[in-house]
């Protein structure tokens, strides 16, 4: 049988005020699909420690990416789709999108497709709009390029990092529940403050230049949002007293990531790591939250073996 298999990175989406344009592959987990030509129309099956995830082509994200995809490109044969998650899904770590990167890089692969990575975000975005009602496109952008990106319309481009000693730690609450980032859309405010759009430039701005040049304090300010995270702080109460944990660590500064409930911290080598290790858990704990707490560095992109 002809196949293909694939590996795409978790990421973090919503870096800073970056909402639907800055993230991050990260190496904290990976998802791998395996696409194989098939006359038996589009199967999908899923392993690995999920059980929230839907086996129907039409509402999993890789499934549906695969469909439109091959739509696009007339091609009649059938495929069977089978993804091995690693990825926790619905904690805003880019579980959906990383399957849905996995599988159409192993189908472009399969079928020789010749696909761009902009081409490539394009159909994986359509299976992100299957799970959580619009196609947003920074998980897979980040999972597919790798490192950190900026999606720019139909254009994405790589931020050149200069940051050694960059990682991150992530917090990540047991709170997945399924259509949250549909419902964490929902909280978006779809007008806002010029005050607060001007803040949120500042800190887009101070993110951007931050990474490129290396410099600690723009960074910090650039993990700031007036907008989005604001909105949507009821679904992760936690946070605000996270972030002070997180800074009086030392740490360059943290953010939602994506849609939460998880909590992305990034550190270097001058943080207190073990610090905010602790009393994060515990405070979490203290708030009645059981918490998995991961180191991880920037990942690459997605890879076909
Ligand atoms: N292949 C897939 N992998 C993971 N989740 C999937 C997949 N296909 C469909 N889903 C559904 O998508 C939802 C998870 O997506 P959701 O956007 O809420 O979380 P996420 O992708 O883990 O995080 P985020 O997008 O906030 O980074 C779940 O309800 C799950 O059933
Ligand atoms: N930008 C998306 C990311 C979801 O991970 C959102 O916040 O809805």
């Amino acid at each position: 049988m002809d196949c293909r298999k694939s590996f795409a990175f978790s990421s973090s989406a919503n870096l800073g005020s970056g909402f639907d344009i800055l993230s991050v592959a990260h190496d904290a987990f990976f998802d791998e699909v395996e696409a194989c030509i098939s006359s038996d129309g589009i199967r999908v099956s899923v392993v690995g420690n999920e059980v929230m995830i839907p086996e129907d082509p039409l509402r999993n994200s890789a499934g549906f990416s695969v469909i439109s995809l091959l739509k696009d490109y007339g091609i009649k044969d059938g495929v069977t789709l089978k993804i091995k998650k690693g990825v926790p899904a619905g904690l805003g770590l880019g579980s959906s999108g990383a399957s849905a990167a996995a599988a159409v890089a192993s189908v472009n692969s399969l079928f020789s497709l010749g696909l761009s990575k902009d081409s490539m975000v394009k159909y994986s975005m359509l299976g992100e709009g299957a799970v959580a009602g619009t196609p947003h496109p920074d998980n897979v952008a980040a999972s597919i390029f790798g490192g950190f990106v900026a999606v720019l319309g139909e254009r994405t481009v790589n931020l050149s990092l200069k940051y050694d000693d960059l990682k991150f730690i992530l917090f990540i609450p047991s709170l997945a529940s399924n259509d949250k980032t549909k419902k964490a859309r929902e909280l978006v405010p779809k007008i806002v403050e010029t005050s607060s759009y001007v803040k949120n430039m500042k800190y887009g701005l101070s993110l951007v230049l931050g990474l490129e040049r290396g410099d600690r304090d723009l960074i910090r300010h650039g993990l700031n949002d007036e907008i989005v995270e604001k909105a949507r702080l009821p679904m992760f109460p936690y946070y605000p007293k996270l972030k002070e944990i997180a800074l009086s660590g030392n740490a360059i500064g943290s953010c939602v990531s994506g849609a939460g409930p998880s909590i992305i911290v990034f550190a270097d080598n001058e943080t207190d790591v073990n610090l905010i290790e602790t009393e994060g858990e515990k405070l979490m704990e203290s708030m009645g939250y059981s918490v998995n707490i991961k180191q991880a560095k920037v990942g690459g992109g997605v890879r076909v073996e």
